[in-house]
């Protein structure tokens, strides 16, 4: 289940995002709406020669006139063919570039969203919104909107036409249509909310199955497929209930649309019919004006055929802006950063920090001078991690300001950033890339040497058993725990920043693993200034000072030896702590 599902844009946020992707490319637009309304200018003059055939063939015209006006019906209809070959193909072509703004858009704030945000939704309304979302907007913008441009222009001019004939029999017409605006008003207003279940329905689905399949061996331990597959069931119960919905919803649409145009056209016909008999109006003008209503039916189907793909695509739009509000905004890129750090010191200066609005550091003041070694420690949700993260620049402060040499460190380019601050936690990523891409990320430039180089400091000694060396890659060849963790820190020693933050960088591993770690953890700290999260107290007794956190603020501040005689809060847990390790028998793996 999504915990805290990615936001929804709002209708008028929808709007206005799709009138600044419009308004991006405004003059295509301009030229795809002036084509459309030509080629639907063309399309009235056919009916309305045959219109001008039917009247001369009453008024007793010879041969050569009818074979003149029927060769302008054939010119008229090579004309409408090229305008409007010519009007879709820049329709498409605008679509087409519109679809790529908007990957481009997406990709860039999928970038942006904090892995809190991610992992609180559940990949599966993630993976959607850019997969099944994604398509569905391109989809729509390369080939409905076009079409439905087309179709409003020949509507709207058929109109008009139609009116201008014969307002009577344009009258007529009209309100045999007028059950359309009203079917299609009932559709549309329920057609959004159904079909955002219904993609909402489908994600869920989605997370299921991802979450049955990375689980298999866990489901498999614990006997739980029975659990999983009913979980699965009412998923997809919930998936197909929505499907429904949004289907009995079309079934009424369209057949109300069918009978609309039929009557349309059998009123101007029998209205017409009576209004010549009634010399009040020439045959040819009832035959144009039927021509054109009959016309009118091509583009009405095919504005709600894709009146139903546009307001799907719109409920897709809308999940795509959605992410708008979750994305950060950009960091700036090293060419557009005017702060440069001075020199290595940190300084934390009456940081808040808010989660869901409520703060979580309640300001917080800290220096770290450059080399030294600090330890924060605390009671569990003290707001060590947090603290952490906005030192290393991952976070911005709510208020407050974090800076490295007298520059924000949020305000860092990320390859800025990592020149002098990194964050090594637990999290050692591999990609499914050769072995030297997973490297390069953290140093573009560094060359073959370097990277052995920085594996042989960290006693990677499993390098010389890969397959292909540097080249190999870590998709087909996995690698374990302890490897993935030196690739991590082998990245941490290439980008070579000065200041390190260690959050829980060895607490959870096994025995074995966390001293292979910490070897290779005390290669990498060598000659740096530390922030670490200590987790064990022993970690802290070795640290130059130690900064103890309680419910979002620093409460005391020193050495060890100082702290632990004069410090009421650091006494009391170096008491607890040395009480608990001495029923251990001591040993914890310092
Ligand atoms: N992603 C989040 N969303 C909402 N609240 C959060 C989030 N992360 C942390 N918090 C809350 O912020 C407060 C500080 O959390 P933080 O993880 O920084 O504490 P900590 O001292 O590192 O705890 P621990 O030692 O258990 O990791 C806690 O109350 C926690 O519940």
């Amino acid at each position: 289940m999504s915990a805290q599902p990615l936001p929804v844009a709002e209708p008028g946020e929808v709007r206005r995002a799709a009138w600044r992707l419009i308004r991006s490319d405004r003059a295509a637009f301009i030229a795809v709406l002036l084509a459309n309304c030509a080629a639907a200018g063309a399309g009235l003059v056919g009916p309305w020669l045959l219109g001008q055939i039917v009247n001369e063939v009453q008024a007793g015209a010879g041969v050569a006139t009818i074979d003149r006006l029927g060769l302008l019906v054939v010119l008229a209809a090579a004309a409408q063919l090229l305008i409007g070959h010519q009007a879709r193909r820049l329709g498409y072509r605008f679509g087409e570039r519109t679809a790529a703004r908007l990957r481009e858009q997406l990709a860039d704030r999928l970038m942006r969203i904090p892995a809190r945000a991610v992992e609180g939704a559940g990949t599966g309304d993630l993976t959607s919104r850019a997969t099944t979302d994604a398509g569905l907007v391109s989809f729509a913008l390369r080939d409905a909107a076009p079409e439905m441009v087309f179709a409003l222009a020949q509507a709207l001019i058929i109109i008009v036409a139609v009116v201008l004939l014969s307002p009577v029999l344009g009258a007529v017409g009209l309100v045999a249509l007028v059950a359309i605006p009203v079917v299609l008003r009932w559709y549309l207003r329920r057609a959004r909310s159904a079909y955002l279940a219904q993609a909402a329905a489908h994600a869920e689905v989605a997370d299921v199955l991802a979450g049955t399949a990375a689980g298999a061996r866990t489901v498999e331990a614990l006997g739980l497929q029975e659990r999983r597959a009913a979980d699965c069931s009412s998923a997809i119960a919930a998936a197909t209930a929505a499907q429904l919905r949004t289907l009995r919803l079309r079934s009424v649409f369209f057949s109300t649309i069918d009978a609309s145009t039929a009557l349309a056209v059998g009123a101007a016909f029998g209205v017409g019919g009576l209004l010549y008999l009634d010399h009040r109006l020439s045959l040819g003008t009832v035959v144009a004006v039927v021509l054109y209503l009959r016309q009118l039916t091509t583009p009405i189907d095919t504005i709600l055929i894709w009146v139903e793909t546009l307001q799907s695509s719109a409920a897709s739009f809308a999940r795509i802006e959605g992410l708008a509000s979750s994305a950060e905004p950009p960091r700036r890129s090293a060419e557009g950063v005017t702060a440069v750090p001075t020199d290595q010191d940190i300084v934390v200066t009456d940081v808040r920090y808010a989660y869901d609005g409520a703060d979580v550091l309640h300001g917080v003041d800290l220096d770290v001078r450059a080399g030294e070694r600090l330890a924060v420690v605390g009671t569990s949700g003290a707001g060590k991690t947090t603290l952490g993260r906005l030192i290393a620049g991952i976070d911005r402060p709510r208020s407050g300001r974090v800076t490295v040499g007298g520059a924000d460190v949020a305000d860092l380019a990320p390859e800025q950033l990592r020149q002098h601050i990194v964050l090594v936690t637990q999290e050692h990523h591999v990609f499914a890339d050769p072995l030297r891409d997973n490297l390069t990320i953290a140093a573009p430039h560094a060359t073959d040497a370097e990277l052995l180089e920085a594996l042989d400091v960290l006693g990677a000694d499993w390098f010389d058993d890969l397959p292909d060396g540097l080249d190999t890659d870590l998709g087909t060849h996995r690698l374990g725990g302890a490897q993935a963790q030196h690739v991590a820190l082998a990245r941490v020693l290439l980008a070579n920043p000065h200041t390190l933050v260690l959050d829980e960088a060895t607490a959870l591993l096994d025995p074995t693993t966390a001293r292979r770690t910490e070897l290779a953890l005390a290669a990498t700290i060598q000659g740096r200034t530390i922030i670490a999260v200590a987790h064990r107290l022993q970690t802290a007794r070795d640290a130059d000072r130690i900064a103890i956190m309680e419910g979002g603020r620093i409460t005391e501040l020193g050495h060890h030896d100082h702290l632990v005689t004069t410090a009421t809060s650091y006494a009391a847990l170096w008491e607890t702590w040395s009480a608990d390790t001495s029923h251990e028998g001591t040993d914890n793996h310092e």
